[in-house]
């Protein structure tokens, strides 16, 4: 390869400051690319020709037909007809896997919508995810059954246990039979194995204990004890929990509560759309976390469990469960970061609520609340709570009312948001 001198080039610059020239190729056709990559001084030189030719244009990627000094032996050439090497074709396969990737990524990207999951502990939000996994990835692996399955046994016992500290805290009288099955499961829990979560023994113990009318009087009484509602269900079906083959259909998943901790992330199709919703923990010293998660958000789903009216805190005694999401409500929808997000609101454990709201007085509750123990008049006016402490004409607020441990009501829920809310993000934001 000699010395170019100088010659007219259509040069195209490259991204990556590559130009192409197209003259060389018609001149040597021995070459079917050329890249000529400009070391400072050539740019310099070709900054220069171009203003000699008096273009108006600074950009460098704009120098077209101007003359120019170039070493052939700074220009990049293929030889036309030249064998690639293999290494050069996996390589050019391997980038054009690549790109396709991140093409694809990038155009799902562009129609992902992230719903941030927010509300206090126990609200229902992982259940929530937890439909989405059985709606849209048909229920749950092995492991995770497994993982269910232990803490379901060891639930068990500890609410077993709880149950009898409530029945002797209120001095609910238990059979004489019954005594003896708790100072057997009293002394059994104590030696048990950590690794075995439930014995025949502990669960024959177990089975006995709950058939105790007093125990269903203390499980009664359990708003004041931090009982999870969940207790009973699993009580009812202990001697199949015990059994060694047993693994946990999805609603004992679903009744299930494992706090969270940390993030969980749960991403699905519906129609167009690709939704990425994010869990995060409720309880007090969790949301510290939730900042990190406040800028992917387009969209706030706020689960309030609407039963817990007269329930207090599970981290902090005294302070009542239903106030701590209103305030929480309060302060996160009138958030910087949240002025102009849309929100749905979903109040959840309709089931629980429509049962309560008939033995407590939501007046316990709210002082303002004057309509006894009437269900929409109880809904509405819990509903006007939080719509007025987040009312802002710059987003708009949807409302449903929930019960996240029904697969099919979940499913016509997530039709309705769909519908709704993403029709409008659709119109403003994609369109
Ligand atoms: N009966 C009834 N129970 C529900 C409902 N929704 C959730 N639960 C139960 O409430 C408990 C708590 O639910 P989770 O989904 O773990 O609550 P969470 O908001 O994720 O709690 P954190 O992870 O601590 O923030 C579980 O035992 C659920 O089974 C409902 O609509 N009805
Ligand atoms: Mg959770």
């Amino acid at each position: 390869m000699g010395k170019l001198t100088f010659c007219n080039f259509s040069l195209l610059f490259h991204s990556k400051l590559k130009i192409k020239i197209n003259k060389i190729q018609k001149k040597t056709k021995t070459f079917s690319n050329l890249f000529f990559v400009p070391n400072n001084k050539q740019k310099t030189q070709l900054i220069k020709t171009n203003s000699t030719n008096q273009r108006k244009t600074q950009n460098p990627n704009h120098y077209q037909n101007c003359n120019v000094k170039i070493n052939l032996a700074s220009v990049f050439c293929v030889k036309k007809g030249s064998r690639k090497t293999k290494t050069e074709k996996e390589k050019r396969k391997k980038d054009r896997t690549i790109n396709k990737e991140i093409k694809k990524d990038r155009k799902e990207k562009e129609n992902e919508i992230s719903f941030l999951l927010l509300g206090t502990g126990e609200s229902g939000k992982s259940t929530f995810v937890k439909q989405m996994q059985i709606l849209h990835y048909d229920g749950f692996d092995e492991e995770t059954q497994n993982h269910y399955r232990n803490a379901i046994r060891s639930q068990l016992r500890t609410n077993t246990e709880l149950l009898v500290d409530v029945a002797d805290t209120l001095e609910l009288k238990l059979k004489k039979k019954t005594k003896l099955n708790v100072e057997k499961f009293l002394r059994l829990n104590e030696f048990q194995n950590e690794d075995v979560f439930l014995t025949e023994e502990l669960a024959d113990c177990i089975e006995s204990i709950w058939k105790d009318k007093s125990i269903k009087k203390a499980f009664d009484e359990r708003y004041d004890f931090q009982i999870p509602d969940s207790a009973s269900w699993f009580l009812d079906k202990t001697g199949e929990i015990v059994n060694e083959n047993y693994i946990p259909t999805d609603q004992d998943i679903l009744s299930c509560r494992i706090p969270t901790t940390g993030i969980n992330q749960i991403k699905f199709k519906i129609k167009e759309h690709n939704w990425n919703i994010i869990d995060v923990g409720g309880q007090r010293n969790e949301r510290k976390k939730w900042l990190h998660q406040f800028e992917e958000c387009a969209v706030l789903l706020y689960i309030v469990a609407i039963n817990e009216y007269n329930q207090t805190l599970y981290e902090k005694e005294g302070i009542n469960r239903l106030h701590e999401s209103l305030n929480l409500f309060k302060k996160i929808s009138n958030m910087v970061f949240f002025r102009h997000t849309n929100c749905v609101i979903l109040f959840n454990k309709m089931d629980l609520f429509e049962e309560k709201i008939k033995k407590y007085d939501l007046k316990k509750c709210f002082n303002d609340y004057n309509d006894g123990n009437d269900l929409d008049s109880a809904k509405e006016f819990i509903k006007n709570k939080f719509y007025r402490v987040a009312k802002n004409k710059n987003r708009q607020i949807f409302i449903h009312f929930i019960c996240a441990i029904q697969t099919e009501n979940i499913k016509v829920i997530v039709r309705a948001v769909q519908t709704s809310i993403l029709t409008k993000l659709t119109n403003t934001q994609f369109l």
